[in-house]
């Protein structure tokens, strides 16, 4: 099932500046590790935000619900999440005669 996601980050200007960097060298090898696993098949950065894009590839919304909340930056983003099905019109939908 894949989800779009979008994640607008806000870390606190007082945060340690080593627990900050600990929290973005987690996160950042986090998401290499769910990318590799093919989990997090999309990742892109919203051009002058401290925002991405994503797209993920998981069983169901209980797993997506459970990743995101597993992140480590996930006490600082703001989320929106929304399902995607097929569209009738998209090649995959309409295999060639
Ligand atoms: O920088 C971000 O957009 C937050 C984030 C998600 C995965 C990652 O490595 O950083």
């Amino acid at each position: 099932m894949l989800f779009h996601v979008r994640m607008d980050v806000a870390i606190p200007r007082d945060l340690d500046p080593d627990e900050r960097t600990e929290l973005v060298t987690t996160e950042k090898a986090r998401a290499l590790q769910l990318q590799r696993e093919g989990t997090w098949v999309h990742l892109w950065r919203v051009v002058g935000q401290y925002s991405n894009i994503s797209i993920f590839d998981v069983p169901d919304s209980t797993a997506m619900h459970n990743l995101l909340w597993s992140l480590p930056l996930f006490p600082f983003m703001t989320v929106q999440v929304t399902a995607l099905t097929e569209h009738p019109s998209a090649l995959s939908a309409n295999p060639s005669p």
